[in-house]
């Protein structure tokens, strides 16, 4: 099991807080810069779209953003398992949600928290909004109350209403134990289930395994009384009621006595190992309890070492949490336009959850996004960042939608719909989170060589608070100081290095005496350099395998950084360093290369620059094609500068490479498909996402220009071709580009 992800309170407050106040922001989505803009925008133009949606009022699906808007609406009364601590405190959660919407589905979402637990008012309250969107995501309203707004707002709202609480979870956990069932040889028939918490989530994750094929009689709940057993009258309702059933047990500890499954909606803390040792060989234990789950999967698996086990959070195997419903199920019924969120589409998204996390895994959808994990015991249902997702569970839902005719628009070309799907995303973003994963599944020591800065030692705390490895810090005597000023409780377990003490020093000089003695540099020079060089030192720890990974750059220009690093570690056989910074975009990505080393590359050089800077772009989920880029576009102007990069291309065409590339061009035209028509005979099949710039000056001054003024997401320069992992940062990297750049290059992204 991967070491877990750790963070302090304190990083919690700071992701918050940090920047613009919470988690999210609206943007325009159409321009708003001129007095012409204004005036279609608002006023007087916008008494267009009024009249018309007056006049058919499924024209707001036309004209304004209701389509593809969701509410996240809470009371506050059951903020995931922490109980009832009102509206206001649970605004995080629900802001947290609509990211996520935003995320996995590309959909719009707005959280309302309403100060009440008056079932009336909330009804009015979120009835009356029903012409400001296309669905309504209620969450953490506690039981019994929430059963009753749902299905009231559901009769009296012509757009899908869905707790998420109760149907997310239920279509979560029933693909789970669809998969847990087939794993351990068990019939869903006749398993026998013991469901902890009798709230929100657990009435409704029972009435779906019902659903599935269990026996009512075979599945038991319990809430904070103990066992709810047909006849009992102390804390009833009619929703436990209905679920009651003919036992003698009366505690959790005596119904779970043989049983085949655990499913905890409850508390943390409410499964003890006892409990696990009295269930079923095989056990399959469900701890859904947020944040913390019933028991965890070290106490689970120590208790009964063949369990399944799964839980709702993102740092253990097996998470099951509607996360990975809600987005893509709101996204097949936005597309539809669904009135409703009914049994058949929830059956259809659990699954398709589970189907997929049974398909073997594309090998290039393995490399790019670490989804290479097999189905079995530690993998029963796909994780959130799957990038399959998103073009299976909608296609699965709208399906669902169609044929039980909820569907008011319903999809003619599912093949186009599954590539309008694919297109919502940017695959950068999935890839990003999966080099997290996998540099936490196969921990790395990284050296961080400029351990006297705040930037570097936050990067490096969090690089270890996170388990995405060790970090190997090159600093001076007073950095334990500082790790624990900056709240860091155990500084001393931090490795590190400092030249002034370090035994390696005397290796170290030999093996760059070695490389540098016939390069006109005498031993003194060369112990001065150990002695007194960071990167210089740094570097030299990866060159000896002390560490695997190495970043720097934010005390010295990338060039003398580079030329320091590179007196211990060359390039790779055959090959030239080189940068490349990531333009990451809405739906987009662009690589460009090279924008930090070889100021004017030889057309062989160019050559292997766009095939290394293609493969980053394989590793990062994109089908490469790339752009030779060029003031001119095939020779239109005629210049002297052109011909390296014509060279460059037939150099490609002589080495036969697999990636789609063409040139020269201009960027309008490797970037616009437009423009592209009128080349018809260009062997780029739609805009370029790899651009291969002419030389240093230009490559180097667009990256920049970019950064400072293009408002997307930049990632680099990251250093490609060194014989070991180096990332060199730009001097005003943060504290987290600096821990991106450690990451990719562990993770053998960026390499
Ligand atoms: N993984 C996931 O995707 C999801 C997980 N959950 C988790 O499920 C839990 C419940 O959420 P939700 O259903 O919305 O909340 P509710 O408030 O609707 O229900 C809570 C239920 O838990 C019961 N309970 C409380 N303490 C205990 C205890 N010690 N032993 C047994 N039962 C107990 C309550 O019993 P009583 O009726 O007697 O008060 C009640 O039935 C939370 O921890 C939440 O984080 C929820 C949704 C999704
Ligand atoms: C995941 C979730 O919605 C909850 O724990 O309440
Ligand atoms: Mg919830």
């Amino acid at each position: 099991m991967a070491e877990r992800l750790q963070f302090s309170e304190r990083e919690a407050l700071d992701f918050h807080e940090v920047g613009r106040p919470g988690k999210i922001e609206i943007i325009a989505s159409k321009p708003m810069a001129t007095q012409r803009d204004l005036a279609l925008a608002y006023s007087p133009g916008v008494a267009v779209p009024v009249k018309a949606i007056a006049a058919a009022p499924d024209m707001a699906y036309d004209y304004t953003a209701k389509g593809n808007l969701v509410a996240v609406i809470s009371n506050g009364t059951a903020i995931l398992g922490l109980g009832n601590l009102g509206a206001l405190a649970s605004k995080p959660v629900m802001e947290g949600k609509a990211v996520l919407f935003k995320r996995f589905a590309d959909i719009d979402s707005i959280d309302l928290e309403l100060a009440t637990e008056d079932v009336d008012r909330i009804i009015n309250a979120v009835e009356l909004m029903e012409p400001s969107f296309g669905g309504i995501n209620l969450e953490d309203i506690k039981a019994p109350e929430c059963f009753v707004i749902e299905q009231t707002l559901r009769e009296k709202m012509n757009i899908p209403v869905f707790h998420d609480d109760q149907h997310g979870t239920a279509i979560i956990s029933a693909a789970a134990l669809i998969n847990a069932c087939h794993l351990t040889g068990r019939n869903i028939e006749d398993i026998r289930i013991v469901v902890n918490g009798a709230g929100a989530a657990s009435i409704s994750c029972t009435e779906l395994a019902k659903a599935l094929g269990v026996k009512p009689g075979n599945i038991t709940l319990c809430d904070s009384k103990g066992v709810i057993y047909k006849g009992r009258t102390v804390g009833m309702n009619q929703w436990k009621s209905a679920h009651a059933v003919e036992t003698m047990a009366r505690t959790l500890a005596e119904a779970i006595e043989g049983a085949d499954v655990f499913y905890g909606l409850s508390v943390a803390g409410a499964l003890t190992q006892e409990m696990v040792k009295k269930m079923a060989p095989k056990p399959i234990i469900f701890a859904m309890a947020n944040p913390d789950p019933e028991i965890s999967p070290e106490d689970a698996l120590a208790a009964a070492p063949d369990a399944i086990i799964a839980t709702g959070r993102s740092d253990y195997p097996n998470q099951v949490n509607n996360v990975l419903g809600f987005p893509f199920i709101f996204r097949g019924a936005l597309d539809v336009r669904a009135t409703t969120i009914n049994e058949a589409m929830k059956m259809a998204a659990a699954r398709a959850l589970a189907e997929l996390a049974r398909q073997q895994v594309h090998e290039d959808v393995a490399a790019a996004y670490g989804v290479n994990r097999q189905f079995g015991p530690q993998y029963i249902i796909p994780a959130p960042f799957d990038p399959r997702l998103i073009e299976t569970v909608p296609v699965a839902v709208a399906q669902a939608a169609m044929e039980t005719g909820v569907a008011r628009k319903p999809i003619k070309d599912f093949a186009a719909y599954r590539e309008s799907l694919r297109a919502r995303l940017n695959p950068t973003d999935a890839v990003l989170a999966c080099a997290y994963e996998k540099a936490r599944a196969n921990p790395k020591r990284v050296v961080f060589a400029e351990a006297e800065e705040d930037v570097a030692l936050r990067a490096a705390i969090a690089f270890k608070e996170g388990g995405y490895g060790t970090p190997v810090l090159v600093g001076v005597d007073e950095t334990h100081e500082m790790l624990a000023n900056l709240g860091v409780e155990d500084p001393q377990s931090f490795e590190l290095h400092n030249s002034r003490h370090s035994k390696l020093v005397p290796q170290m000089v030999d093996f760059l005496y070695a490389r540098l003695q016939r390069k006109g540099y005498m031993r003194r020079d060369v112990e001065r350099m150990v002695n007194r060089d960071r990167n210089i030192f740094g570097a030299l720890l990866v060159a000896l395998g002390e560490a695997d990974v190495m970043v720097t750059g934010l005390t010295r220009p990338f060039r003398q950084s580079l030329i320091e690093v590179m007196r211990a570690i060359g390039p790779k056989d055959g090959h030239v360093p080189f940068g490349i910074h990531l333009m990451v975009g809405r739906n987009h990505s662009v690589f460009l290369a090279d924008t930090t080393v070889n100021e004017r590359p030889t057309a062989s050089e160019l050559a292997d620059i766009a095939t290394q800077t293609a493969a980053v772009a394989k590793r990062m989920g994109h089908e490469p094609r790339v752009a030779f880029l060029s003031y001119a576009t095939f020779g239109n102007p005629h210049g002297k500068w052109l011909d390296h990069i014509r060279e460059a291309v037939a150099e490609l065409d002589r080495r036969g490479v697999e990636f789609e590339y063409e040139g020269e061009m201009a960027p309008d035209v490797a970037l616009n498909p437009a423009m592209q028509k009128n080349y018809p005979f260009s062997r780029l099949s739609g805009p370029a996402n790899v651009l291969v710039m002419p030389g240093l000056q230009s490559a180097n001054i667009s990256a920049k220009l970019l950064r400072q003024l293009g408002g997307e997401r930049m990632i680099g320069p990251m250093l490609i071709n060194m014989e070991h992992p180096v990332q060199i940062a730009s001097m005003s990297s943060s504290s987290n580009e600096l821990m991106t750049l450690a990451v990719l290059a562990a993770a053998g992204i960026a390499v």
